[in-house]
């Protein structure tokens, strides 16, 4: 039986003591949180702290050669190991995932009508005339303009935000109860980025969908989010509420950040990103008290 819709607040996706290994090497090691529903969780951390692969691992895209264990129930059901398609035809909902990269994600040679429908039919019971009318109402969604024309165009008549809008089209196609976005504006323009970022918080309202939002970008952080949780080097430093968290981290790694943020940034500046900090990375005391 398909679990019923989750409401708001409830844990949705719940992760226990999650660890990925590549060859042996740790990249995610035992991590536990919760991403409730109708809730914006930020996932934050600097480049290589592991929180690509544990997106991956959520949505059940993890590459092969990840060795994973741990426990991941979606709205109570396993999850963890299964792909998308196996979670499908075991009846479990889904969970889909926005990546950075529009361009890499869409397929040049298929009209966006094309790739939305097929993505519609991949529950195999959906008919061509039903997946291509829900293909349009999907574009509507996402607030393509003109989506009956842009149905039948390939993605390079697109600008960078439409071909994002189309991904995020593409990945609501699987009606899905959570999102993983991995970077969603990183690689758009500064002027679109807040209007991808709205999109994403308004599909996540109108659906009642849980987003985890990974994100090197503590603005966006601060705009968006209802929970952090903060990583690096695979454990999770940091789970708070986002006002907590901007109020005081409670570990030194988080309360580095913060201290070493541009936090004078001036009015159209650009934000402060974790990548751009330079911390102070000799942090001793793991764990470190409340501010
Ligand atoms: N397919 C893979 N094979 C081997 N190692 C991998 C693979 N994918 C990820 N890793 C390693 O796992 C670690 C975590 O990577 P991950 O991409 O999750 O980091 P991240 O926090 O998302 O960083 P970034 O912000 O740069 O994307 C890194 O050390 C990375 O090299």
């Amino acid at each position: 039986m398909t679990p019923g819709k989750p409401l708001a607040g409830d844990p949705l996706i719940a992760v226990r003591d999650l660890s990925i290994a590549f060859a042996g090497t740790r990249a995610v090691d035992g991590i536990s949180f919760t991403v409730k529903a109708g809730e914006v969780t930020a996932l934050v951390g600097e480049s290589g702290s592991g929180k690509t692969v544990t997106g991956l691992s959520i949505a059940g895209l993890a590459p092969p050669e990840a060795r994973i264990t741990g426990r991941v129930t979606l709205a109570g059901a396993d999850i963890l190991g299964r792909t998308p398609r196996q979670r499908r035809l075991a009846g479990h909902p889904a969970v889909s995932m926005v990546f950075q990269d529009p361009q890499a994600a869409l397929n040049p040679v298929l009209t966006i009508g094309e790739q939305i429908v097929e993505a519609v039919r991949a529950d195999g019971r959906t008919g061509a005339r039903a997946a291509a009318a829900r293909a349009l109402e999907l574009l509507d969604l996402v607030r393509i303009p003109e989506p009956g024309r842009r149905f039948s165009e390939y993605p390079h008549r697109l600008s960078g935000g439409m071909r994002q809008r189309v991904v995020i089209a593409l990945a609501l196609a699987a009606s899905p109860v959570a999102l993983v976005a991995d970077e969603p504006t990183t690689a758009l323009d500064v002027t679109i980025q807040a209007q991808i970022l709205q999109l994403l918080i308004r599909l996540k309202d109108e659906l009642g969908m849980a987003l985890l939002l990974i994100t090197h970008d503590l603005g966006v952080v601060a705009e968006a989010a209802d929970r952090v949780l903060l990583m690096r080097d695979g454990r999770l430093l940091e789970d708070r509420g986002v006002r907590d968290f901007f109020d005081g981290p409670r570990h030194p790694y988080g309360r580095a950040l913060l201290a070493a943020r541009p936090g004078r940034r001036t009015r159209g500046g650009p934000r402060p990103r974790l990548a751009d900090t330079s911390v102070p990375f000799v942090i001793s005391g793991e764990g470190g008290g409340a501010c």
